[in-house]
C-alpha cells in the first residue's frame, strides 16, 4: 500500500516542515512505499489532493497540516468513498484530531497511521454560499467564530503565539478582542427546510460535523462525525459580559447548559442574518455572506484512527 503524504511546512507557523523532516527519515527507516508533496502556497492541497486522486482509483492520503489543510485536502479529493485518509495533525488548533481523538505526537500520529489497522467511517459537510459549494470537515459557521478565524488567518500573534507553543490560545486572545467590536444581529435559522425560527442578537451560529472547533472549544459535545448529521450550535440574546464567562466553560461542553446557548441536530441548515457576515469552513475564511447553507455531501470517507 503507497502512503501518499500532503504536507502543508507552512502550517503552525513552519513547525509544519520541521516536523516533516524528522518524520520523513522515519519512513525510509521503516521502507515504507510514500510519496511527499510539500504545499507550496494557499489552496495548493486541494490541486495535490486532485492530481492524486484523478483517475478515481482507491488512494491512502496523509495529511500533515492543520484543519485548513485538511479542508483544501477534502476538497480536492475526486471521489471520498475511495480515499482512505490518515491524519499527522501539526496545526494551531487541530480541532479534527482532537475530535478523532488521534495522537498530538507527530510519531505517534505517524505510528497509528502506519500499523493502527482501525478505520472509522467520517461524514463530510458540504457548505452552500451564493450557488459556491465548499466541503468541510469540522465545520462551517458565520459571524463571530469566523470573524476570529478571518482575523487569525493574517495575525502576527498566531506567529508569535505558535513560537511559544501556545498557538491555540491565538484563537482565545483575538475571541476575546472580537467579541467587544462585534455587535450582534437577527437570524433566521431553518433546519430540514422545516418553519424558520428567527433568532435576536446572535454572535454566532455554526454547523459541526466535529464536536470541537476554535482551538478546542467543545461547542456541540454531542456532534458525532459518522452520525449523518450536523450538530448546530447559535448563541444568542446574551449580553457580551455573559459570552466572555461562558466561553471558558465551553472548553468543557458545560456551556450547554445555559440560556441563550441553543443546540440542535439536523441534515440541513440554511442561517440567514441580516447583515452581511464573516463566514469560515474547518477556520479558513471565506468572504462575508448574508446566506449559508450548511448539509452533508451525503457519502463517507474512510480515516485511520486510534
Ligand atoms: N507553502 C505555503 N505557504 C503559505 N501558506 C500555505 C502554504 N501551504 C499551505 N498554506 C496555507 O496555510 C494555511 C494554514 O494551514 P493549516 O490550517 O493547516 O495550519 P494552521 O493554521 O497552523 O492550523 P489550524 O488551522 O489548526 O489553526 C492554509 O490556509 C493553507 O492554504
Amino acid at each position: 500500500m503507497k502512503y501518499n503524504f500532503i504536507v502543508n511546512p507552512h502550517s503552525r507557523s513552519g513547525k509544519g516542515g520541521m516536523i516533516w523532516e524528522i518524520l520523513e527519515p522515519e519512513l525510509k527507516k521503516r521502507q515504507t512505499d510514500y510519496e511527499g508533496f510539500l504545499t507550496e502556497h494557499p489552496g495548493h492541497a486541494i490541486t495535490l489532493a486532485q492530481q492524486i486522486t484523478g483517475d478515481g482509483q482507491e488512494h491512502v492520503i496523509v495529511i500533515l497540516g492543520g484543519d485548513g489543510t485538511v479542508n483544501e485536502v477534502v476538497n480536492g479529493i475526486e471521489d471520498v468513498e475511495k480515499i482512505t485518509l490518515g491524519y499527522i495533525p501539526t496545526g494551531s488548533s487541530n480541532d479534527l484530531a482532537r475530535g478523532l481523538g488521534l495522537p498530538k505526537e507527530p510519531l505517534d500520529a505517524l505510528d497509528v497511521v502506519l500499523n493502527s489497522g482501525q478505520i472509522q467511517k467520517m461524514d463530510i459537510g458540504l457548505l452552500t454560499r451564493g450557488g459556491k459549494e465548499r466541503r468541510f470537515a469540522v465545520s462551517a459557521g458565520i459571524g463571530f467564530d469566523a470573524a476570529v478565524c478571518h482575523q487569525a488567518a493574517i495575525s502576527s500573534l498566531k506567529v508569535l503565539l505558535n513560537r511559544l507553543k501556545l498557538g491555540k490560545l491565538t484563537y482565545v486572545a483575538i475571541a476575546l478582542g472580537r467579541l467587544f467590536c462585534d455587535n450582534p444581529v437577527r437570524a433566521q435559522i431553518t433546519l430540514d427546510d422545516k418553519e424558520a425560527k428567527t433568532f435576536e442578537r446572535v454572535y454566532f451560529a455554526a454547523a459541526m460535523n466535529n464536536s470541537y472547533e476554535g482551538g478546542g472549544f467543545h461547542f456541540c459535545p454531542n456532534a458525532r462525525n459518522d452520525d449523518g448529521l450536523l450538530d448546530v450550535i447559535v448563541i444568542s440574546k446574551l449580553p457580551k459580559l455573559a459570552v466572555l464567562l461562558l466561553l471558558p466553560t465551553a472548553y468543557k461542553g458545560w456551556h450547554t447548559h445555559f440560556p441563550g446557548i441553543f443546540v440542535f441536530q439536523c441534515r440541513k441548515a440554511t442561517i440567514e442574518t441580516e447583515e452581511a457576515l464573516a463566514v469560515h469552513t474547518d477556520g479558513e475564511p471565506i468572504f462575508l455572506r448574508k446566506k449559508i447553507i450548511a448539509g452533508l455531501l451525503g457519502k463517507q470517507i474512510r480515516v485511520i484512527t486510534v
